[in-house]
Order: C-alpha cells, then sequence, then structure tokens
C-alpha cells in the first residue's frame, strides 16, 4: 500500500539510526523532518525544554498523551531510570504501529508500554489495569481539544499526587485556550509557560508545566 508519513520516518530512522540508541533515533528523526517532510514531533527546541523537566521530575511512572511516531516516547524514555515507566496512549493504530517499531529500534521496551485507543477511555482504566498507583508527570500532546478533559478525568481518577507535574504541548500553536484557562486559574495548580518555537519552524509556540498542589 501506499507510504505514509510515519511510515516514511520510520524507513529513515531504520536506515540512519542505531538500534538500542535512543539519542540516534531522535537525532534521526529531527534530521528527517527538518531537511525532507515537517511532522508534528515535539521537536528539538521544545525538546530539550521537555528534557531539562524530565530530568527534574525524575519521574517513576509517566503517562504521555498522543504518541505519535513515538519521538517523544523515546525522548522521555532515554532520560528515565531503568525501574520506570512511560505508559502512552495513541488512537491512530496506523501510528501505534509505527511508534511500537519506533520504541523497539530505540531499545525501550521494558520501560514503555503503549496503548491504543481514545485517552478520555482509557485514562480511568489506567488505575487498575497497570497498577497505577499515580503518576509524576504527564506529557499531554494529543488532541488540544482533549487536553482539558482529560486532566478533569486524571483529578477524578486520582492519578495525581500533590507534585504531579503536567507538561503540555502546543498551547500556543495550534493553542489549547480552554486548557490554559482553567489550569493557570486554578488554585489547585502552579502553572508556568516556556516560550520555544513550533517543531522545525519560526513560528512561537511554547510548552506549560503546571504542578498539582493536591
Ligand atoms: O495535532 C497535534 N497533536 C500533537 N501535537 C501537535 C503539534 O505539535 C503541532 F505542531 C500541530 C500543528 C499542526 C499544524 C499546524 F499548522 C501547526 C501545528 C498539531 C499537533
Ligand atoms: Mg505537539
Amino acid at each position: 500500500t501506499r507510504t505514509s508519513k510515519p511510515k516514511r520516518i520510520l524507513a529513515y530512522v531504520e536506515k540512519h539510526a542505531v538500534p538500542g540508541d535512543a539519542e540516534s533515533v531522535v537525532n534521526a528523526i529531527d534530521a528527517y523532518c527538518s531537511r525532507v517532510e515537517w511532522a508534528m514531533n515535539v521537536g528539538s527546541d521544545k525538546g530539550k525544554i521537555l528534557d531539562r523537566v524530565v530530568s527534574e521530575t525524575d519521574p517513576d511512572t509517566v503517562l504521555e498523551l498522543g504518541t505519535y511516531c513515538g519521538y517523544s516516547t523515546v525522548r522521555i524514555g532515554r532520560l528515565l531510570r531503568p525501574e520506570a515507566r512511560l505508559v502512552t496512549i495513541e488512537m491512530n493504530p496506523d501510528n501505534a504501529k509505527i511508534a511500537k517499531q519506533i520504541i523497539a529500534l530505540a531499545g525501550l521496551n521494558s520501560k514503555i508500554e503503549m496503548l491504543v485507543g481514545s485517552s478520555s477511555d482509557l485514562i480511568p482504566q489506567l488505575k487498575k489495569k497497570l497498577d497505577m498507583k499515580t503518576l509524576d508527570l504527564v506529557f499531554l500532546d494529543h488532541w488540544k481539544i482533549f487536553y482539558l478533559p482529560d486532566t478533569r478525568c486524571l483529578e477524578e481518577t486520582g492519578l495525581l499526587h500533590k507534585g504531579t507535574v503536567l507538561l503540555a504541548d502546543n498551547v500556543v500553536c495550534p493553542g489549547t485556550p480552554e486548557y490554559l484557562k482553567y489550569i493557570r486559574n486554578s488554585s489547585r495548580y502552579r502553572s508556568e509557560y516556556f516560550p520555544s518555537r513550533l517543531e522545525y519552524l519560526q513560528v512561537e509556540d511554547g510548552l506549560e508545566k503546571s504542578v498539582f498542589l493536591g
């Protein structure tokens, strides 16, 4: 069948990355998407901010909403301790298939579990399904209209603890106004905006980091 952008990204990674070397997988995807065709990976500029937040949080449990090709999954996974766990949720089964192969190539299968389906269906199941006590870090990078309902769901299912960090991509472009309005006005969060650039372009975008206060 015809190739897709995720399939072309996988083919490039298979050709240019070193199996088991997560850094080389991240660099290969950035090289492809900056030189050949744009793709909605968090990218290297925002990726450096993501790296810093992950390292400072040093999480045992991470939830990623929106896997796409697995770029940020690998970017986060490469910084986690061996006993840490990352669950990533992707609703598009074709993307999930590609992402699984990219995650495997990075050598991160032992730390990463991918769930295929809608975040709003899967979040309520996390607690029991994965014996998830609570989440130390959540990376929101899926469909912007789901950021707020999924955050409310995370609160209600008791998956957040005092100190849980929510990090949201694209709060400027494409923009997540309802989410920002809620999180910046809620006394249950302390938020900070990290300005950056949209992946591979000169357009402004940024990440919103919000710490749950309990
Ligand atoms: O749908 C998305 N999910 C997750 N992340 C995205 C992203 O980082 C984008 F830049 C964009 C994006 C797409 C088209 C544009 F013109 C600008 C940004 C979309 C998403
Ligand atoms: Mg994004």
